[in-house]
Order: structure tokens, then sequence, then C-alpha cells
């Protein structure tokens, strides 16, 4: 591990389901953050392909280690040098017709360093009529998976994944430092819950906390909710992307040393009782 600072981003884009386009704009921003001078970069849920009915997902779902999804994470993750968090992309799983959704780490050799498949499913109906049934096209993963990448060691979840608390005590118990929820929120539980869900999480964690959301409306006529965040792991905002507000991204410095100390001063995760 180099210097006590880490230097992270979060891109927030709108994705549609033409992955071609997405890799694209997906590039333009993750050369931008590297630009900055990021070292770690995440990208939100969905980034590649965010269908216009769920079922689409399967006709995009790629084998484990190759396609056109996992090359230009692999790539772009070389040329730039950086750690690179493929947000989430549908991979084919142990099932003929439901895939996964896999979130991918990669190091700044361009190889992939984890592979997290999204635990919890959003299977839920919102007020108003709109409603989401994932399991139907996607299988859970069952592995809790934390990545050793240059910048720390990694907590990997996925969106829906945030309400789900314990899922973020097994990635600490795992020794996370950073916690990861790339996401595409929507807009109306994003409203009510989202920024408290993300800094819930880290405070009650001690972590930092990249969460990379899609923000904006889709071709699939959803709105999601955006506000990609970087949070400390006192529960301060580092940076943030505006609500709904389109393509972006939000760049920090993560001070570990100042996680150090305050687990120190406040070790409250030496106080559990089970
Ligand atoms: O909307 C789309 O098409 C893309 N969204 C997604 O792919 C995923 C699974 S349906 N969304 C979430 O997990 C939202 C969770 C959430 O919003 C919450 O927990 O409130």
């Amino acid at each position: 591990m180099g210097s006590d600072r880490v230097r992270a981003a979060v891109i927030q884009m709108v994705s549609s389901d033409i992955v071609p386009d997405n890799l694209r704009d997906a590039g333009a921003w993750v050369d931008a953050a590297a630009g900055d001078g990021a070292e770690l970069v995440v990208l939100p849920e969905n980034f590649a392909f965010l269908g216009r009915h769920e079922r689409a997902a399967l006709e995009v779902g790629e084998p484990d280690g190759a396609g056109p999804i996992q090359d230009f994470l692999a790539t772009t993750a070389q040329r730039l040098g950086i750690t690179l968090v493929g947000g989430s992309l549908p991979m084919q799983g142990d099932e003929p017709d439901r895939v996964r959704s896999a979130c991918l780490v990669y190091g700044p050799d361009g190889r992939r360093i984890a592979r997290y498949d999204k635990r919890h499913l959003f299977d839920v109906s919102l007020p108003g009529g709109e409603g989401y049934r994932e399991s139907a096209t996607f299988a859970p993963g069952d592995e809790i998976v934390v990545a050793d990448t240059p910048a720390g060691r990694l907590g990997v979840s996925i969106c829906y994944d945030l309400r789900f608390p314990e899922h973020y005590r097994a990635l600490v118990d795992a020794g996370a430092e950073i916690l990861l929820a790339p996401s595409a929120f929507t807009a109306t539980t994003g409203a009510a819950h989202w920024a408290v869900l993300v800094r819930a999480r880290a405070v009650e964690n001690l972590c930092f906390m990249l969460a990379a959301d899609q923000g904006g409306l889709h071709a699939n006529d959803r709105r999601t909710h955006g506000e990609s965040l970087i949070i400390d792991p006192w529960g301060e905002r580092l940076a943030a992307c505006p609500v709904g507000g389109g393509p972006g991204m939000a760049v920090a410095d993560l001070d570990r040393s100042q996680q150090v100390a305050l687990r120190q001063r406040l070790p409250a995760l030496g106080h559990r009782r089970g």
C-alpha cells in the first residue's frame, strides 16, 4: 500500500440498452476521472446495459472471462493504470434462462481481481404501480466478496443490497475498508431512502462508501435517482453528483489514516454483542 490517500471517483450514467454507446460514454468518464488523478473508479449498476425490459439482459449476458464488456473493463483499467469497478453487467451463471448481475473489479495491470454476484434481488411493488421482478431474469449470488487492490480492501455490494446491513457487516468482518455500492436506484425510492442508506452503511461500519448511481430518464421510461456519493467513515459527504442530474462524476481523496484514527477513538466495531 503506497500513500495514505486514495483518490477515488464515482461515475454517474444514464445507460441505455445499446452496449457500444454505453461503453463509449463510460470510457469517456473513466478517462476524465483518471485525468483528474483518480486511481480507483467505480461505474454504476447496469453501466453497460440497462434493458427496455428485464428479460433483455439474457441476450447480452457474457460468459465468465470473455465478452465485449469484460474486454472494455480490462483494457481500460490497464490503459489508465487504475483499479476499475464495473458496477454490474449481466453474466451467465449456471441456469440456462437466468443470468447473474455481477460486479467485476480489475487491477491496474488489467487483470480481474474479483467477481461479486448480486445477492439481494429487487422484487418490489412501489406505490403508483411501478413494479420490479429482478429474480425473473437474474439468479442471486451466494458469496460475500472482498477485493484486495492497490487502493485497499474493497467490500462489494450492488444497489438493493444497501437495504441489508448484515451484508456490510459480513464485508467488514472480512476486512473491508472501502465499501462499493454501484446502483440503479429508482427515483421514487431514491428520493426517500438513497442518501440515508448510503450514509448509514458508512457510519455504522466506519468505512468509506463509493456509491455510483444511475441518474436520469432511461429509454425504458424509468427514472433513476442519481446523487452518486462518496462518503467518509464519519458520514461526511466528500463529493456528490446532482439528484437525477444526468451523467457526471464525483472525485475525492480518501484519507485512510483518518479512518484508522476514527476506528481507534470510536471502536464500535469492537463493541458488538452478536
Ligand atoms: O430500473 C432498471 O431498469 C434498472 N434497475 C436495476 O437493474 C436494479 C434491479 S431491478 N435496481 C435496483 O436494485 C433498485 C433498488 C432500489 O431502487 C431500492 O432498493 O429502492
